[in-house]
């Protein structure tokens, strides 16, 4: 048994108005009342930041993550949000290197290394997403595209840093298709990523890094996932955009 934390974070992607992202966030806290049991985090659009800010009252058990930063404190970079404009929403997390983000916006591992530094600079965990497309699952490449991301996406960082990260690892195959990955495919890839850390870091700093699963999470199939022994939480999108589906999986509970 090991003394991982779970945490179940919701990724609302592009989606919910703030006046949408109030009503969840309200209806949200009187479902899960005192629950304390797994680090539960929401990370919604920049846009109901600070709406959900307010709402969570940085008391909250419910934490507030952001969904990118960029890796600069300041400066000309149109449209972009730094680690410290997050901080001033009492943000605790951030997502970085989404496969969305890889694919439609180009994002290398280059840069998504920049962005975990830049997280971790600013006292934020980052939630590091990584993992491989269907064609190399079925070309049987998962092991090299997984072990390189972790490689270059950690490059140069810490063991007393890297610990303050969360992996995601979250099949491109899986993400909102309905076809999750089984508990043994992911306990498969959370145990070798698991190897990985201990071969980049130690096993010590390996023990203590909580690894999500992502990727058609729903109440049906969020149990079997959580049972496994490596897999320390779930990185949730469709089905966090609903309160009743989204509490009923933190509190294990039927719809
Ligand atoms: O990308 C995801 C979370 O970051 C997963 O999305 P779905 O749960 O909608 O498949």
């Amino acid at each position: 048994m090991n003394t991982r934390k779970k945490i179940i974070a919701g990724n609302w992607k592009m989606n919910k108005t703030v006046s949408e992202a109030k009503a969840f966030v309200h209806a949200l806290l009187k479902e899960l009342g005192d629950y304390s049991a797994a680090d539960i985090v929401i990370c919604p659009p920049f846009t109901a930041l600070q709406a959900v800010s307010e709402l969570l009252d940085h008391s909250s058990h419910v934490r507030l993550g952001a969904q990118n930063l960029y890796p600069a404190s300041h400066g000309p970079y149109t449209g972009e949000i730094s680690p410290w404009m997050l901080r001033e929403f009492y943000c605790h997390y951030v997502i970085v290197g989404h496969s969305e983000r890889r694919i439609h916006l180009g994002e290398s591992d280059e840069f998504i290394n920049k962005k975990v530094k830049a997280a971790l600079a600013a006292s934020l965990h980052p939630i590091l997403c990584i993992g491989e497309a269907l064609e190399e699952r079925q070309r049987g490449i998962w092991k090299e595209k997984i072990g390189s991301q972790l490689e270059l996406d950690l490059m140069a960082i810490e063991e007393k840093q890297v610990v303050d990260c969360i992996i995601a690892y979250e099949p491109i195959w899986a993400i909102g298709t309905g076809k999750n990955a089984t508990s043994e495919q992911a306990q498969e890839v959370h145990f070798f990523i698991r190897e990985q850390l201990t071969k980049l870091f130690s096993d010590q700093i390996a023990q203590k890094i909580r690894i999500q699963y992502g990727g058609s999470v729903t109440p049906h199939n969020a149990q079997e996932l959580l049972a496994c022994p490596d897999i320390d939480g779930l990185l949730i999108g469709g089905a966090s955009l609903d309160v009743l589906s989204f509490s009923s999986i933190i509190l294990n509970k039927k719809l």
